[in-house]
């Protein structure tokens, strides 16, 4: 265990939290170990580490990312520029750096895992102070699983006189991944579910679909409402993970700790990707249920693929991804009609949009210019955000805002972070939102943001008493 490692338990204790500014450098290891189980790592040197963890697993390339310890937090509160003040602090701790990494593998090495708020303007709660406008941690040890391939990084600040001896950090590299044990996790029972003024919710709804059909000025909004869930004692983050990472297999998990609560879920949608030029991002809007029936399911599917009402909502998305990348990509491949993204309990109309990143561009300036999509706010933008802080009265935080992570060689990957809640000890709050236009129908509405409550209330739903 980390906690036995001597070398590991001196330093952890002399070097961690302090501040890059000092005359330390960021050093960092890297190598490559036997694959363990990223929710086993995930649990090492609990509860020591307990606050200060985070998860990422992607479908599509299987790549897992897991970080333990925070050796540095990145954090602003309502900044206009908040996706390039966190850039400056990486870059400006990257640029003394020194990095042992011979492999070069997206993902490894020094990497900032964190996200944004969905909006630094809106009402604030108090359960999401810890969280912020920005939050990113440089973690102290990362695991990286991509494909058959497993890595672990180390990271540590030292002052320039100790970096020779900075290499004895390699020993213990097999010592931990030898301890990386599952522990058995179970649930709390569920002792109240309550979902929040929907009454109050519906007449919103009302108001804004007036607005779409009335004023002219706004095409598409979208309105969220939350689910307030109490457990007889608090609920473990572990226990989340492994219970999304058997039930969502086809869409991104996870976990963002802090030391008063964490952000989890398992979003289907993913805001952009950069894998050295390469750009990818994409349009998940326009939704209908799934049915156990395989022909009926497929006849949804038909009609969602059909649906004018959810054409239009998905071709805005479309339409704006568009605009927002064009300034930064040479050449941008979008296919002229969506198709069908299932996931267990709704499918989507789904576009990706691929381009090639013109030089000088980062996956900051990309997160910062296509947040929020129309997907999660609404068209026009400014309009479509006016009327949510307006409409919804509730603070989204992290819910449908880009989290994700960048490596120091400028990779990255960002989801829109839905399907998701905050779980805070004995209580947990879960979003869920919908695209209103202007023939929407608030109770077919209401009926969609319940099936998209159903991935983390499942996952979360514990026993009922
Ligand atoms: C707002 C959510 O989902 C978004 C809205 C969708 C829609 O209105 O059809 C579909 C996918 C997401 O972009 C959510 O899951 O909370």
């Amino acid at each position: 265990m980390l906690i036995n490692s001597p070398y590991q338990t001196k330093q952890i204790n002399t070097l961690k939290h302090k501040d890059a500014k000092t005359n330390k450098v960021l050093v960092s290891f890297t190598k490559k170990v036997k694959k363990v189980d990223p929710v086993a790592f995930y649990q090492i040197n609990k509860p020591a580490y307990d606050g200060e963890r985070f998860f990422w697993t992607s479908p599509d390339d299987h790549t897992a990312i897991v970080g333990v310890g925070h050796l540095h937090t990145f954090f602003n509160r309502r900044a206009d520029d908040r996706f390039s003040q966190i850039e400056a602090e990486w870059n400006e701790l990257l640029a003394s750096a020194v990095i042992n990494n011979p492999f070069q593998a997206p993902g490894t090495g020094p990497l900032l895992f964190g996200g944004f708020s969905f909006d630094p303007y809106s009402v604030k709660e108090e359960k999401w102070g810890p969280f912020g406008d920005a939050l990113f941690y440089l973690p102290e040890y990362m695991l990286t699983i991509t494909g058959e391939d497993c890595y672990l990084t180390v990271n540590l600040f030292e002052s320039e006189e100790m970096l020779p001896h900075s290499n004895q950090v390699k020993k213990s590299f097999d010592l931990l991944i030898d301890n990386v044990k599952r522990s058995e996790i179970t649930s709390p029972n569920l002792v109240n579910k309550e979902e929040l003024s929907v009454p109050e919710w519906l007449k919103s709804v009302s108001e804004v679909i007036d607005e779409l059909k009335t004023s002219g000025t706004v095409d598409k909004v979208v309105l969220s409402r939350e689910l307030k869930l109490s457990f007889s004692e608090p609920l473990l983050t572990d226990y989340v993970l492994e219970q999304l990472n058997t039930q969502q297999q086809d869409s991104f998990i996870f976990m963002l700790e802090t030391s008063d609560g964490s952000f989890a879920g398992a979003s289907p949608e993913r805001l952009v990707k950069k894998m050295n030029d390469q750009v990818l991002s994409t349009s998940l809007a326009g939704s209908i249920g799934r049915s156990d029936n395989p022909k009926r399911d497929k006849e949804l599917g038909n009609m969602l693929l059909n649906d004018e009402k959810n054409l239009f909502e998905h071709a805005l998305v479309v339409e704006m991804i568009k605009k927002a990348l064009e300034p930064y990509c040479e050449e941008l491949d979008i296919p002229n009609e969506p198709v069908l993204l299932k996931t267990p309990y709704i499918q989507h109309l789904y576009t990706p949009v691929c381009g090639v990143s013109k030089p000088g561009t980062s996956i900051f300036h990309l997160v910062g210019e296509l947040h929020p999509t129309p997907a999660l706010g609404g068209v026009p933008t400014d309009r479509a955000m006016q009327i949510i802080r307006d409409k919804e009265k509730m603070d989204r935080g992290f819910y449908a805002s880009p989290i994700g992570w960048t490596d120091f060689q400028g990779n990255g990957e960002f989801i829109v972070a839905i399907r998701s809640g905050l779980l805070k000890g004995k209580q947990s709050y879960l979003y869920a939102g919908c695209g209103l236009v202007a023939d929407s129908d608030p109770s077919d509405e209401l009926k969609e943001t319940s099936i998209k409550f159903q991935p983390m209330l499942q996952a979360i739903g514990g026993k009922s008493e």
